[in-house]
């Protein structure tokens, strides 16, 4: 009998049902042409977990992600529940999910496929050979450390504070190593020490854990700084190792050296092969159900699973490829089509895509 892998799929909000949907038939495709078999379970989270039962991350939710060998994950939130008390933001569940199921590190890949170039902003001389892994750290930072508003001298106040320890740094820096040196071996580690001691405690944590990886080239930047550089030289850049916050930030950033937000696929990890994976894009409410979005960051967030998760690394080549097959023959989402009036819906970009998956 086949062995049968499990998955948790939460569509969540806004663009998230419509993007899940079509990974969701490129899932099916692969059983037919690899032979896998999977089992998928559906679960309520984010705000239509409010509107149902009362709160973003039911237990349910969590039992089933917890029973599963993966979670694929659309996106949550949207003006509905913009005003919501923090405990019913869908934000609180997404950040909830991540801390309960352990998953400490967010890998988000942006690589530049060459016909996509024209969509960029940037000159295609620049994004040259582009091809580079955000490692984020996900479970600490300013996201989880203490939050408090109060009545100071001068009205009301607001604190954020942002927390690291060394265990959270030492984890999150030894994984950026061992993806750097399974790639082109240079990793950023990207903090901003001249002003934050987090910084500087994650900084002597790096380099003090560095000579364990003599082949790896190691080079810090500043957040600002690498800001900037990732417009002016991003591929230069092989792996960037960064805390909860920057990685967010940065990510979005190096989402647009792709073309669109709507191609960067991640994955979040814990100790084990379990993975919840979903796209780096938000729930879109501007774009939510009109057919716009733009699906190949959820499938390739389902390739990344295959790879990481599954090990099953002939069928993430396969979707990979179809997608760039789709994209050299020109087919375009609005988000990354030159003229529009051309665009294709979802469902039609993620027909074509199924449609081209076959073994290599
Ligand atoms: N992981 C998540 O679930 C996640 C991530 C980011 C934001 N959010 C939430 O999503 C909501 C909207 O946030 P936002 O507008 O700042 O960010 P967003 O990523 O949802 O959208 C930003 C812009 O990118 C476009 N876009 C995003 N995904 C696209 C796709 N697949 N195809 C084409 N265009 C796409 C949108 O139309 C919008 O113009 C907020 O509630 C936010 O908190 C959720
Ligand atoms: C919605 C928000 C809480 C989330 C984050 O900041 O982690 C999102 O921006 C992301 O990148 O997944
Ligand atoms: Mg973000």
């Amino acid at each position: 009998m086949a062995d049968v892998k499990k998955i948790a799929v939460i569509a969540g909000d806004g663009i998230g049902p419509e993007v899940v949907a079509e990974a969701e038939k490129v899932l099916r495709k692969t059983e037919e042409v690899f032979g896998y078999s999977f089992e998928t379970e559906h679960a309520l989270f984010g705000g239509i977990a409010i509107d149902e039962k009362g709160t973003p991350l039911p237990e349910e939710t969590l039992r089933v992600c917890k029973s599963a060998d993966a979670v694929l994950l659309g996106a949550v939130g949207g003006p509905k529940w913009d005003n919501n008390s923090k405990e019913l933001r869908p934000e609180t569940g997404l950040l909830g999910i991540r801390k309960e199921l352990g998953l400490f590190s967010n890998l988000r890949p942006a690589v530049v496929f060459d016909c996509l170039k024209e969509a960029s902003t940037l000159k295609p001389e620049v994004l040259e050979g582009t091809d580079l892994m955000v490692v984020r750290e996900l479970t600490g930072g300013i996201y989880f450390g203490d939050k408090l508003r109060r009545q100071g001298a001068h009205g009301e106040e607001a604190v954020d504070t942002c927390v690291y320890n060394v265990t959270e740094i030492e984890r999150i820096a030894r994984q950026a190593f061992e993806i750097a040196q399974g790639r082109r071996k240079k990793l950023a580690s990207v903090d901003k020490a001249n002003v934050l001691e987090t910084s500087r405690l994650w900084r002597e944590t790096v380099n003090r854990i560095a000579p364990e990886y003599p082949d790896v080239e190691l080079e810090h930047v500043l957040v600002d700084n690498c800001a900037m550089q990732l417009l002016r030289r991003p591929s230069s850049f092989d792996v960037i190792v960064t805390e909860n916050m920057f990685g967010d930030i940065l990510s979005d950033e190096a989402a647009m050296l792709t073309g669109s937000i709507g191609m960067l696929a991640s994955a979040s990890l814990g100790e084990g092969s379990f993975g919840l994976y979903e796209p780096v894009h938000g729930s879109a409410p501007d774009i939510a159900g009109q057919g716009l979005a733009n699906p190949i960051a959820t499938i390739l967030s389902l390739a990344l699973m295959f790879r990481t998760t599954f090990g099953y690394s002939e069928a993430a080549d396969a979707i990979e490829s179809a997608i760039a097959r789709v994209l050299d023959e020109g087919h375009r989402t609005a988000d990354i089509a030159v003229d529009k009036s051309k665009a294709l819906s979802t469902t039609q970009m993620g027909d074509l895509i199924v449609a081209a998956i076959q073994k290599v």
